[in-house]
């Protein structure tokens, strides 16, 4: 296979057809955004550009979009601040898709059992991502969220390993090689699947992107794989993978991966087979504005033919340690006010999605609790792990707990609330019962705050001493 390089790409003439000009006027369209009158693509370009009249952001126009929008988040889902006890747990870092944008993969030949030499990366097999969830479970997790490389060795289940060996050696075509040339054997996507649902936990998991390798080489529907998936205990989807939804984008920043038609098809395959899914966008690398609003209405646009998704969640690109930035594509990711008027114009756009997402990993505490009054509503989950942002560069941690969320909540005087995966079952938390603050809604979750296994054993040390002393 030959990988596409950041190097062979010319900053300077990325050769778009779309760029964000239009007819429409900024006061227009923010006439609209208020009236709640559902917006066009231009009225979008509008409100993200600040007008395409004049260069660069205006702060007072920029001001006026972010009230507008904070306005109908009010009038949407009032004043909570949702977010979600959860675990992380990455299965693969193995994957030759060779996105431009991503440091979270390591080439999967490095992880053949003849490659001699180190490589940074992981392999879990399905006991192994058990040992994960339960240990999730028993701190007070109620989701957990996987989502992994696309393993050469990974296939749906084994009628799906057998026609995969079937296609003539090396098997490029279908990016595929046999679990024995590996020194780990991830299982098959169904393995993971039983493995990870246990215990009552909610499982999200399974992109578009996953789910296209598990149905590689096959004539299988998006609804088959993801039905037989949620069959093996998966209960949502993920949907991530979406980048910027304009295969124009998709061309420079991750050629190797479906394009937009093929992440619409698996979206409605995931909902067709009974499955929640959410919604991002990548942003804050080589598109502009335009590109941004043609995202949403796609995204709109599938939600009017599904009501599949429960939130959006705006990834801004975190560039430090990857290809376009190494290699000088991009100088940086978004600007702070590219950051809130993405959130605010989603929140206005998206007149069909009740939530948006914020996200403390890619914008760090300060920057995401001022989006929480540009457009946003819920604030993620408690993650305690994170691999992509981190490989990225990103320096915000892997960990936030109910105390840090009670308080950074409450900080800007809104309610603090616990939320299952599909926001239908909630939890208003009373700053003033006072701390340590924990989970409850998870299978085995009884308020107990989410410690760390050594403060767990620290406590139960600490619990029997005090018996003792008794
Ligand atoms: C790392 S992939 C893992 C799942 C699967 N391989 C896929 O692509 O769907 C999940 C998502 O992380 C996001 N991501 C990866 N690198 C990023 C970066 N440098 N900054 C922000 N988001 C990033 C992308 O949106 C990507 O779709
Ligand atoms: N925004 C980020 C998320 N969001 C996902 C949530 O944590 C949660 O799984 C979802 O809302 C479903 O309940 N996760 C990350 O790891 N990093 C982010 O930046
Ligand atoms: N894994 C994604 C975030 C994400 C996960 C699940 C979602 O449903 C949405 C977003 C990232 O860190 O970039
Ligand atoms: S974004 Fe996903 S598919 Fe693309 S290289 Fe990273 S792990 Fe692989």
């Amino acid at each position: 296979m030959t990988r596409p390089s950041a190097a062979d790409l010319d900053p300077d003439d990325l050769g778009f057809d779309h760029v964000p000009e239009t007819d429409q006027s900024f006061e227009n369209a923010l006439a609209k955004a208020r009236d709640g009158v559902r917006l066009t693509v231009d009225d979008a370009v509008e409100l993200l550009t600040t007008g395409t009249d004049a260069d660069g952001i205006g702060r007072e126009r920029k001001e006026l979009v972010l009230e507008a929008a904070d306005r109908r988040r009010a009038e949407t889902v009032g004043d909570g601040v949702t977010f979600v006890a959860n675990l992380n747990n990455n299965v693969t870092t193995a994957c030759n898709t060779g996105c431009l944008f991503c440091n979270f993969k390591d080439t999967a030949h490095q992880f053949e059992a003849r490659h001699e030499g180190e490589h940074g990366g992981f392999t879990k097999t399905p006991a192994e991502s058990r040992e994960a969830v339960e240990a999730g479970l028993d701190r007070g997790i109620y989701e957990v969220t996987s989502v992994s490389g696309l393993h050469p060795a990974f296939a749906l289940d084994d009628e799906h390993h057998e026609m995969l060996a079937g296609f003539d050696e090396p098997a490029r075509e279908v990016n595929y090689k046999p679990p024995e040339r590996y020194v780990v054997d991830p299982g098959t996507y169904v393995e993971q699947m039983e493995a990870m649902s246990v215990g009552g936990v909610h499982l999200h998991s399974m992109t578009p992107e996953e789910a296209y390798h598990a149905r590689r080489g096959t004539d299988w529907s998006y609804e088959e794989v993801y039905a037989e998936l949620r069959e093996a205990g998966l209960d949502s989807a993920p949907g991530t993978a979406a980048e910027i939804l304009v295969d124009e984008v998709r061309d420079v920043i991750c050629p190797g991966k479906i394009d937009t038609a093929g992440w619409l098809e698996a979206m409605e395959g995931a909902v067709d087979a009974g499955l929640d899914v959410t919604s991002t966008m990548m942003y804050g690398h080589v598109e502009n504005e335009m590109h941004r609003a043609i995202h949403l209405e796609r995204l709109r646009d599938l939600q009017d033919r599904t009501g599949g998704i429960t939130e959006f969640v705006p990834l801004s690109f975190v560039h430090e340690r990857t290809p376009l930035f190494e290699h000088g594509v991009v100088s940086g990711g978004a600007s702070d006010d590219e950051d809130e008027l993405l959130i605010a114009v989603a929140r206005l756009f998206l007149d069909n999605v009740e939530n948006v997402q914020t996200s403390w990993v890619k914008y760090g505490d300060g920057k995401a609790l001022k989006t929480l009054s540009c457009g946003a509503n819920d604030f993620m989950g408690t993650i305690l792990s994170e691999e992509i942002t981190k490989r990225a560069g990103g320096q915000f941690g892997e960990f936030r707990s109910f105390d840090d969320y009670v308080e950074m909540v409450t900080s800007i005087g809104r309610t603090p609330v616990e939320r299952s995966t599909d926001y239908r079952t909630t939890r208003e938390i009373d700053p003033d019962e006072g701390g340590p603050f924990g989970p409850t809604l998870g299978p085995r979750a009884d308020g107990t705050p989410l410690l760390t296994p050594e403060e767990r054993e620290e406590r139960a040390a600490g619990d029997s001493s005090a018996v003792a002393d008794d």
